[in-house]
C-alpha cells in the first residue's frame, strides 16, 4: 500500500513538474506566480510549495498536504493559495488536478470586466471546456475578487459555486486564472482553451473600436 501511494505520488510529481515546464513556456507564471496540484485521495493532494518558479519544480517542491474545512495539514510550506485548490476539491468531486496561472491576457482581461462574469459565445473552441458541445451556446466565465485573504476568497468561491457550478475555471480579478480538471491532461486542456478563448476575446474587443464598415463588408470588391 506504502509503495502504491509512493509511486502515485512519485508519478503525480514527476506529471506536475512536466506540466511546469509547458505553462512556463507559455509565459503563463512569471517569476514565481502560480501554483498547481493534483488529488491523491478526497481530502489529500500534491501542492507546489510557496514562492518557488513554476517552471524549474523539482520533487521536493511538491508536499503532500491534508486538510479538514479550511485547516491544512502539511510538513513544510504550502501554496499560500493551497485552500483554494482545496475547496475546488470539494466542490467538484470529479476534480483531479488544478492549475493556477497568471498570464498577462486573463489579468488584463479580469481588469476590463465589471462584472461577476463573463458570456463567451461563437467560438469554437468553447468546446474544448468539457460539457460544451455548440460554438452557439453562451459559457460563462466566472470572476471573483482578488483577497490576500484565502480563507474568504475560498468562502466566496464557494458560494459562487453554489449559486452556478463553473466551468472549470474562474479569473480572479488583477490576479490570474485558475483551472481544473478530472486528470492532469484534462486540466492542462481547460487551462489552454481558457486561455485562448480570453485572448480571442481581449483582441475583438481591442479591435472594435476601429472596425469599419468597408472592413465588415468584405474589404471591398
Ligand atoms: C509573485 S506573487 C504571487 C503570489 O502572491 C500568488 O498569487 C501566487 O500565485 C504564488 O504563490 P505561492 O505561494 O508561490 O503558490
Ligand atoms: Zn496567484
Amino acid at each position: 500500500m506504502t509503495t502504491e501511494l509512493d509511486n502515485q505520488t512519485l508519478a503525480l510529481s514527476q506529471a506536475i513538474i512536466l506540466a511546469g515546464k509547458w505553462i512556463s513556456g507559455r509565459q503563463w507564471v512569471p517569476a514565481t506566480g502560480g501554483n498547481f496540484s493534483a488529488r491523491l485521495d478526497k481530502k489529500q493532494c500534491l501542492v507546489t510549495a510557496s514562492g518557488k518558479h513554476k517552471g524549474h519544480l523539482c520533487s521536493d517542491d511538491l508536499l503532500t498536504t491534508s486538510w479538514t474545512d479550511q485547516e491544512l495539514i502539511c510538513d513544510g510550506k504550502p501554496s499560500a493559495e493551497t485552500l483554494l485548490h482545496t475547496q475546488i476539491y470539494d466542490l467538484d468531486e470529479s476534480a483531479q488536478a488544478v492549475f493556477h496561472t497568471h498570464s498577462v491576457q486573463a489579468t488584463v482581461f479580469s481588469r476590463l470586466i465589471d462584472a461577476p462574469s463573463y458570456r463567451f459565445n461563437g467560438y469554437e473552441m468553447q468546446k474544448s471546456i468539457t460539457g460544451n458541445t455548440s460554438h452557439a451556446d453562451d459559457v460563462r466565465l466566472p470572476i471573483v475578487n482578488n483577497s490576500q485573504d484565502m480563507r474568504l476568497l475560498a468562502a466566496e468561491v464557494k458560494t459562487r459555486w453554489q449559486d452556478n457550478p463553473m466551468p472549470y475555471a474562474f479569473l480572479v480579478k488583477g490576479h490570474g486564472m485558475y483551472a481544473w480538471g478530472d486528470s492532469i491532461e484534462t486540466a492542462k486542456h481547460h487551462l489552454e482553451g481558457w486561455e485562448f478563448l480570453i485572448e480571442c476575446e481581449l483582441k475583438r474587443i481591442q479591435l472594435l473600436p476601429l472596425l469599419t464598415d468597408h472592413i465588415k463588408q468584405g474589404n471591398g470588391a
